[in-house]
């Protein structure tokens, strides 16, 4: 029986703090404004995050756990990253995400046996303690006094629910089955994402790559951000921000990061005129398997498939937006079903 190991359930590093010491890098060539990012060119020109290889041993010990146990491994991404204007981050420019369909889908991949890297947003909604989190519920309106006054203890009202919750939650720990590990900025989520899809390569069509964090698409290169709070007389009063376009990165994933796995992606826009198009263009541009488009205003009630073959609409029904159904329950168990699709084609070309 393989020792469960101890790497711990929540991550050991911290990344909402600004890691001020790769300041004014004047020795850092301007990037070409002209060329297109080129996205190994992003990754030689900045540094990585300081706390990478404390990562990359988790992950690597975490992965190599389940491998062991040939289990199928989501790499879910979850939450919106930031794009500092001052390396003592004052500003910054944030993507648009709760966190909530990457923390309920995580849920849903454990549900099917599948272990769990969350690479996610510090602070933005997690699987299991989403049902209780103080930014949608106060948690503390789940709790009553003891009839003597003396302790705390879960209100009846709540208690069959929060003990489903709870088995879920103390099951996926125990087992090991959830890795967590925090990014904030976009910087932050490139390079960390890179290192899990490269690390997850031993796994090969064993893994499914579930991309729902909301990803910037500009950021402020290394060699133009200042040290400090820029200072609006400094600026004649006006901030005029400058940004350059975040390497394709999606690009690099499939053609080199993750070749076998299968990927997934998320197309989020907020005009429904356009959203199929765009999923499909996406899907034309990366040639991964499976692009899911949701509109902002209705991403919890619907989604879009969108896979060479066509599009297929995921709706949820009156009843089941009544009795609070999550889409996540329906869209997970389709995507494990073409996971199974998707690693029986490889194994039919001799991957
Ligand atoms: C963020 C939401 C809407 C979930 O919301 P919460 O439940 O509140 O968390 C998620 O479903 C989603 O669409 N995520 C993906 C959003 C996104 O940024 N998608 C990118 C594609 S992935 S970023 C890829 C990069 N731009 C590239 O082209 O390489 C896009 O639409 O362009």
């Amino acid at each position: 029986m393989t020792e469960t190991p101890t790497s711990p359930m929540l991550s050991r590093v911290h990344t909402s703090a600004p890691d001020t010491d790769s300041a004014i890098d004047r020795t850092i060539p301007e990037f070409p404004a002209a060329t297109p990012i080129d996205e190994d060119n992003y990754f030689r020109l900045h540094k990585p995050p300081p706390y990478l290889s404390q990562i990359s041993r988790d992950v690597a010990e975490f992965i190599n756990f389940h491998h062991k146990q040939n289990r199928k491994v989501a790499l879910v991404t979850s939450g919106g990253t930031t794009v500092p204007l001052e390396n003592n981050t004052v500003r910054f420019i944030d993507n648009f995400s709760a966190g909530t369909r990457g923390a309920t889908s995580a849920e849903y991949f454990l549900e099917n046996s599948y272990a769990v890297i969350f690479l996610h947003r510090e602070f933005s909604l997690l699987p299991y303690s989403r049902h209780y989190s103080h930014t949608t519920n106060c948690f503390l309106d789940y709790l009553a006094e003891s009839p003597d006054g003396t302790k705390v203890e879960v209100d009846d009202k709540f208690q069959k629910k929060m003990l489903v919750v709870l088995k879920k939650y103390r099951y996926a720990k125990d087992q090991n089955l959830l890795l967590m590990v925090p990014f904030t900025t976009v910087h932050q989520y490139l390079f960390t994402l890179k290192l899990i899809a490269q690390e997850m390569s031993v796994i090969g069509y064993d893994a499914v790559f579930f991309l729902a964090a909301a990803v910037s698409d500009f950021f402020l290169p290394s060699s133009r951000i200042p040290q400090h709070k820029i200072q609006s007389k400094e600026v004649g009063g006006k901030l005029v921000v400058d940004l350059e376009p975040v390497p394709k990165f999606l690009r690099r994933l499939v053609d080199s990061w993750a070749p076998i796995a299968m990927i997934v992606s998320f197309k989020l826009e907020t005009d429904d005129s356009i959203l199929i198009d765009k999923a499909r263009a996406a899907l034309k541009r990366y040639n991964h398997q499976l692009v899911i488009g949701n509109l902002l205003q209705t991403r919890k009630k619907q989604v879009v498939f969108v896979t060479p073959e066509g599009e297929r609409w995921v709706k949820l029904t009156p009843p089941q937006i009544k009795n609070r159904i999550d889409i996540e329950s329906i869209l997970v168990p389709e995507i494990i079903s073409m996971h199974g699709d998707w690693i029986q084609s490889r194994k039919e070309i001799g991957l």
